[in-house]
């Protein structure tokens, strides 16, 4: 019920705009069940004036009387209650098309933007492709049930409400009698409809997972490969397909009994009207005729009931697809945006330098992941941070421009909290050089200015030269408008690395991260890449994440961590000369290097 209530409320923020569509539709739908429920009468008196016609015209005495005139005019406003049927059904339909494609467009620009908003936690703990489950296989549901079922509910309660009005009309107690077995179908639907939607929840939840799997699969397709992890890859993937299968099957069985289950009801219905009904109107005080006459009525009556509830329920997996996907967009609707303070400062130029004080942090409660760290750092030096793997640098760096936030300590610029400052100035002047570095689809001169998407090419090329790949961009054939695609991408991970950092450099952040810029790459590129991070470095207060320590040598600080907590601070030649963690780090590096 709760996920009816949500539902509805979903669908009510994005409809509401569109009252007057609904009532405009509304009052055509209306109109056309009129025109429907009128027609026949008009048939019938075309018939009856059809019939004097052609008595008057084959009598001599009337002959002259005769007159089509009278028939043609019933016909003619037949043949209108049609038209007017169908061309207000038309426009009501095209009225409710075009209310389904822009609440769904804008259904989709609101969990986009939702999308942007959200705190990185949500990324680090769904699978991406449950994420675009919601965005794919969840918006079609909610954009097919509205396109199809939408009409049908107009009608279906239009057609419900006139039966009760013209039952109501014809004998009150008839009516009462046909209503008779409402509330035991009302039970037996609402237990249906229950096990169906939990049925159809299960189904969608499974549906995330397994496209979940499927992306982690093929973007992971060449490890695979190169481990032969294929059998196991199609075991895993058939469990998750297999789940789909039960809770899609069990999903269909339930919403599929909804339909026959109405219809026993309504042969139910048919047989309490004969029976109840015969009862009350031969012992009334009506006339046997006119009894029997208002119990055929009502048997027909009867059958017509329960046909805009079968309407519906025929539509019910769709219209329970459709309520799970508003769940399940609304799942992510709810889901706390990153916290911007209201009355955020600009981050002003970095004067005296940056502090952590006794940072605490953990991913998830009860679990600490860095212990208390202190660090000072003064403008435009440059902390190297070095430490096992799993010792904490990544979270740190997580910290320095609000990916998370600190459960205690804090960190400040100048003495002001990095909370204090507005979230977009202060993440415009934090640039970051990821381990993984991510070019977008465009040419290269956009991947660079992705950070500034008005710089000129002077900057462009400026950039480029100074993280020293713009040698190798002018050498392709079509230079800076060489197309980048990240699917299809011919560049080398060391040439990935640098022209992201040429988008670092473009941005000219005062605050600088690189995270492991060198791994993965030959010593060649190594040196570049090495020469590059020296150029954006220069002048600006940097850390960097390194696990190749001869990287970081002239570093100002290198701080050393383990378990989530500083062993050493210094700088090299103090740290080699503490003889401690660092020292056999830097001896062991020594010789594989
Ligand atoms: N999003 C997350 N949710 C929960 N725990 C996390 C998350 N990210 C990292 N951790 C945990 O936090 C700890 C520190 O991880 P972190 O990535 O900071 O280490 P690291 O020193 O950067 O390691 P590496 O050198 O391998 O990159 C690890 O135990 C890791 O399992």
């Amino acid at each position: 019920m709760s996920d009816l209530k949500n539902a509805g409320k979903y669908y009510w923020h994005y409809l509401k705009r569109y009252w007057r569509g609904f009532i405009v539709s509304s009052l055509l739908i209306i109109f056309s069940t009129w025109c429907i429920v009128v027609a026949p009468t008009y048939l019938g008196r075309a018939v009856e004036e059809l019939t004097t016609y052609l008595q008057q015209w084959g009598q001599a005495s009337t002959h002259a009387q005769a007159s089509l005139t009278p028939f043609n005019h019933t016909l003619v406003t037949y043949i209108l209650l049609y038209v007017g049927d169908a061309s207000s059904l038309f426009l009501a339909s095209l009225i409710l098309a075009r209310v389904t494609a822009y609440s769904t467009g804008t259904m989709r620009v609101g969990l986009f933007r939702k999308l942007q908003r959200l705190r990185i936690k949500y990324f680090d703990t769904h699978r991406d492709g449950d994420i675009l489950a919601r965005f794919t296989s969840d918006l079609d549901n909610i954009f097919n049930a509205m396109n199809q079922a939408l009409l049908e509910i107009f009608l279906a309660v239009a057609q419900f409400v006139g039966l009760l009005i013209v039952m109501f009309n014809q004998s009150a107690t008839m009516a009462w009698i046909t209503m008779a077995t409402t509330p035991l179908a009302l039970i037996v639907a609402g237990i249906v409809m229950h096990k169906a939607g939990v049925a159809v929840n299960q189904q969608q939840d499974d549906i995330g997972e397994l496209n979940g799997y499927i992306n982690e699969q093929v973007t992971g397709q060449k490890v695979l490969i190169t481990n032969g992890l294929q059998a196991d890859s199609y075991k895993g993937f058939t469990g998750y397909n297999d789940k789909v299968r039960h809770s899609a099957l069990r999903g269909q069985i339930w919403s599929g009994i909804l339909n026959p289950l109405m219809q026993g009801m309504s042969l139910l219905n048919v047989a309490i009207v004969i029976f109840f009904g015969s009862w009350y109107a031969l012992n009334g005080s009506m006339s046997t005729g006119a009894a029997l006459a208002l119990v055929v009525v009502f048997v027909n009556y009867a059958q017509q009931y329960y046909q805009p509830i079968m309407s519906l329920t025929s539509l019910y997996s769709m219209i329970q697809l459709a309520i799970t996907g508003a769940r399940r967009v609304d799942e992510v609707r709810n889901q706390p945006d990153e916290v911007n303070p209201a009355d955020g400062q600009v981050m002003p130029p970095i004067q005296a330098g940056l502090q952590l004080n006794d940072v605490h942090f953990s991913y998830d409660p009860g679990k600490e992941i860095l212990h208390g760290i202190t660090i000072n750092v003064h403008r435009g030096e440059m902390v190297a941070l070095v430490g096992p793997t799993g010792s904490g640098k990544t979270t740190v760096m997580n910290l320095l421009n609000r990916f998370y936030d600190v459960d205690s300590g804090e960190i400040t610029i100048d003495g002001t909290s990095i909370q204090r400052f507005d979230l977009n100035s202060l993440r415009s002047n934090v640039g970051i050089v990821l381990q993984e570095p991510q070019l977008f689809t465009g040419t290269i001169a956009d991947n660079i200015r992705y950070g500034d998407p008005a710089a000129g090419m002077d900057r462009v090329v400026d950039a480029a030269k100074q993280a020293n790949i713009h040698d190798f961009i002018v050498s392709l054939p079509d230079g800076y408008d060489t197309i980048v695609s990240d699917e299809q991408s011919v560049f080398s991970a060391g040439q990935k690395q640098l022209m992201s950092i040429a988008r670092t450099i473009l941005t000219n952040p005062r605050l600088l991260i690189l995270d492991e810029a060198t791994s993965n790459v030959d010593t060649v590129t190594e040196a570049r890449i090495q020469a590059a991070m020296d150029n954006v470095i220069q002048g600006r207060t940097s850390f960097v994440i390194a696990h190749r320590l001869k990287t970081i040598l002239n570093a100002d600080k290198i701080v050393v961590l383990r378990h989530g907590e500083i062993i050493e601070q210094g700088n090299h030649e103090t740290l080699l000369a503490e003889n401690g963690f660092y020292a056999e780090l830097y001896r062991n590096q020594m010789v594989f290097d």
